[in-house]
């Protein structure tokens, strides 16, 4: 015999269940079963509340028959918190996170099957800013205005740029303030390759210096200590000198030797690495990895913007299986490198002292660059409070330089200065 009591509250509705365990059906009274119920109703400050009950196929009766009444409402009043979950509960629950409870239902044949919340993977590129960074990760085409048929730039860009330049002056209208703390000192330069000695440009390996720049480098190079800081293998930038992942000099035969090479015992892992990511991209049209033997890149420049979180996971997931590497983000570019204590600053710092230059007093370091991985150098610089970042953007942006340049041409008209500059104080007696 089962019989059910529902009382009314202000809020809910309750329902105590009597089930008899043992006892024979027909031993207890109504009369009995009546007064008992409203003791415990009365007595017991738990309850069910109705809409759970409702929506049962929650447990199985011959489960309650087994045992005592008292057991009985214990029992029942655990169930719910397990099983006598409605439709509403259990989406409740689900986005509270508690799906552990819902799998130890018993009886949910006749409910939708619950579905376990897949951890989303585009979390983890989405979460860890990777996707943010790749969408700053270098200035828009820049903004134009068609106005009948001829393409002008706009104003208000011209505008921004221009205020944001009080605080990063041109390098080119500060040349004189600039000399004046060259005074008596050796200017040292700094360069970087990927947009500040070659404008950028969709295909990597067609990034060339132009003829006039290439005579602005060997210009100054003729003058002052001249070190290339790169991104990339040394034998892919069409230049010479020193490179940010293997640090070299020449002899006093003349012939080249390594001076630093922080990062050799990783090449084999780097091309492990390479050789996967090409592999997991090569479906991405537009996708492209290059080899740094140091450092791989992974280009979505050229890939269609729906598609760079696609590119994101895959790489997150292959760097997840080498804790000694990282990632860093260049303009449109990922870049995978060891998680070693060396970036363009300290290749700076490597380079002043190596080379007996690390006196400020003596010395005016200038580094030149465009990128985020330039920003190390800047900061050595800023730090230390020696010398002079010069930041090459067409866009207003934070950075630890000090001056700007707006492009590659600018960057060559500034090297030139440089150059007559120092031909003219050879020159004076
Ligand atoms: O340190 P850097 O010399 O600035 O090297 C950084 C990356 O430079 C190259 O990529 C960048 O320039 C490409 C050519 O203009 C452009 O297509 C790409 O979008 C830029 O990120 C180089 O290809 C990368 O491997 C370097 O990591």
């Amino acid at each position: 015999m089962v019989v059910a009591l529902f009382s009314t509250s202000f809020l809910s509705i309750k329902l105590y269940i009597y089930i008899p365990s043992s006892t024979p059906s027909h031993s207890l009274s109504p009369l009995h079963t009546l007064i008992f119920l409203l003791l415990l109703h009365f007595s017991s400050p738990k309850f069910i509340s109705f809409f759970l009950l409702q929506s049962h196929g929650f447990f199985s009766q011959s489960e309650f028959v087994k045992e005592g009444v008292h057991l009985k409402f214990l029992e029942l009043e655990e169930q719910t918190q397990y099983s006598l979950i409605n439709a509403s509960l259990l989406k409740m629950m689900y986005i509270s996170g508690s799906l552990c409870l819902m799998e130890s239902s018993p009886n949910t044949s006749d409910k939708k099957p619950l579905k376990r919340k897949k951890p989303i993977k585009l979390d983890d590129v989405r979460s860890n800013g990777w996707l943010d960074a790749m969408h700053s990760s270098s200035p828009p085409r820049k903004k134009i205005v068609k106005d009948f048929g001829v393409e002008i730039a706009s104003d208000d860009t011209d505008v921004v740029y221009n205020s944001w330049m009080v605080k990063y002056p041109s390098a080119l209208t500060t040349f004189e303030h600039i000399l004046s703390h060259a005074k008596d000192k050796k200017i040292v330069i700094f360069l970087d390759y990927d947009g500040t000695l070659s404008p950028i440009v969709d295909d990597p390996d067609r990034a060339f210096m132009s003829a006039d720049m290439r005579a602005a480098v060997k210009g100054v190079a003729e003058y002052f200590p001249t070190t290339i800081i790169s991104g990339r293998s040394r034998d892919k930038d069409t230049s010479s000198v020193h490179h940010s992942s293997y640090v070299r000099s020449t002899d006093k035969q003349g012939k080249e030797v390594n001076l630093f090479q922080p990062a050799r015992e990783f090449i084999s892992m780097i091309d492990e690495v390479f050789r996967t990511l090409v592999d997991v991209t090569k479906d991405i049209p537009g996708a492209k990895v290059e080899n740094h033997k140091f450092c791989t890149s992974v280009h979505y420049r050229n890939v269609d913007e729906k598609s760079w979180r696609t590119v994101a996971q895959l790489v997150h997931d292959v760097l997840k299986h080498y804790p000694r590497l990282r990632l860093t983000h260049g303009r449109k570019v990922l870049e995978v490198r060891p998680v070693i204590d060396w970036d363009k600053g300290k290749a700076v710092e490597f380079l002043l002292e190596s080379l007996g230059l690390s006196n400020s007093d003596e010395v005016l370091p200038i580094y030149i660059g465009d990128d985020r991985t330039d920003e190390d150098a800047f900061k050595v610089l800023r730090e230390g409070n020696r010398g002079y970042g010069i930041l090459v953007s067409s866009i207003p942006k934070e950075s630890k330089a000090f001056l700007s340049l707006r492009d590659t041409l600018e960057v060559a008209e500034f090297l030139k200065n440089l150059v007559k500059w120092k031909e003219q104080v050879d020159k004076k007696p």
